[in-house]
């Protein structure tokens, strides 16, 4: 009988559940650090928060399960080290995320941030007109600069950074709304019926330099930290659009400051960042072409029932001795 010990505890619900799906899985869900350590000796498996700690006294561990997609955080060298096979939480979130960032892509395109805004102050004022003066309404075949301030979503290009479950779904979005969508990463070759050719990641100053919307949805990885600096930024069109929804290490926060204030590119769309919560006094929070949501970009009803779902899958895979659901590579990150 294989045993998984789940710590920190989890609701009797969820137990449960757990319970149901073997008769030849023991769970021990821990109360307290030392029933852990001590119920850990003789797990085959571990879901929950594991620590050096824990991963010395364990004997027999072969599986642990994450419970987040991401594992900047989770991962520490004797886990890397460790013969056992780590899974984590990826794939849970690729509409709900994909639907923020059409979202915030929307907004760009038809400025309804500052739409938004004006409207607390009852301002009639279409965006790239005179003040008092509409001229959305010109001679035909005359392009006002009304117009040219409201994008063509068709006209427009979408580059994702990462082009796993969030980043394929952006693909599929953005596609259906007419534009034309590339991607790098460094592994994933293809988004079937989208991308054909998924360009490596040394490809991403040309992904850069022909993109209107660059979408990062990357995990946080020694090879992502910081890899949007001033440099990238200079890389993008001074009218492109910055999103990020994967993680706020992977963008510099000064530097991204410092190319809005000097219009280095023409916006940005956060749900991460650097420093969490980002400070009041952040020059961010009061510049009119940049979006702030606060890392909610996942949060949807249906999320918790497939977080359970993936855990519960993956436990079926280790008692069949089938391959994980979500298995990630420990040195990686993801
Ligand atoms: N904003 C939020 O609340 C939220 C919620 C869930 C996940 N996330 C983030 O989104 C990330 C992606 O989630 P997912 O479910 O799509 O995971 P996933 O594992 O399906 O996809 C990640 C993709 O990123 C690629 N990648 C790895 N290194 C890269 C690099 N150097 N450059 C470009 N691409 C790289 C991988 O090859 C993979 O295709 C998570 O790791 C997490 O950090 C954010
Ligand atoms: O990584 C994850 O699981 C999400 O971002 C929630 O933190």
């Amino acid at each position: 009988m294989k045993k998984l010990l789940i710590y920190p505890a989890i609701d009797d619900t969820r137990l449960a559940r757990i319970q149901e799906v073997s008769n030849q899985l023991t769970v021990c869900n821990a109360r307290d650090l030392s029933q852990a350590l001590s119920e850990i000796k003789d797990a085959d498996a571990f879901f929950g928060k594991i620590t050096p700690e824990l991963l010395a006294a364990a004997e027999n561990l072969q599986w642990v399960q994450s419970p987040t997609a991401s594992l900047e955080h989770y991962v520490f060298p004797e886990l890397v080290e460790h013969p056992c096979q780590l899974t984590n939480m990826r794939g849970l979130f690729y509409d709900v995320i994909a639907d923020h960032v059409l979202g915030f892509v929307l907004c760009f395109a038809r400025n309804l941030h500052r739409y938004i805004r004006q409207q607390y102050e009852a301002e009639w004022q279409p965006i790239g007109g005179v003040a008092g003066k509409p001229d959305f309404v010109t001679g035909p075949g005359q392009v006002s600069e009304v117009d040219r301030s409201h994008l063509h979503l068709s006209d427009c290009t979408l580059g994702v950074v990462g082009a796993g479950s969030i980043g394929a779904e952006v693909c599929h979005r953005a596609a259906a709304f007419g534009m034309t969508v590339y991607a790098v990463d460094p592994l994933t070759r293809e988004v079937p019926g989208i991308v054909d050719d998924v360009w490596d990641i040394d490809r991403l100053p040309d992904l850069l330099a022909i993109s209107d919307f660059v979408v990062i949805a990357a995990p946080h990885t020694p090879q992502t930290e910081k890899l949007f600096r001033t440099r990238q930024f200079r890389q993008m069109k001074s009218s492109a659009y910055l999103i990020n929804i994967g993680r706020g290490a992977i963008v510099d926060l000064q530097d991204l400051t410092t190319a809005l204030e000097q219009k280095e590119i023409a916006g940005a769309a956060l749900d991460v960042f650097e420093i969490e919560p980002l400070p009041a006094n952040h020059p961010l929070w009061q510049m009119d072409n940049v979006i702030i949501t606060p890392h909610i970009a996942a949060a949807s009803t249906r999320v918790p029932e497939r977080h359970l779902e993936t855990l519960l899958e993956n436990i079926r895979c280790f008692i069949n001795g089938q391959p994980f659901l979500t298995l990630a590579d420990k040195s990686l990150w993801f």
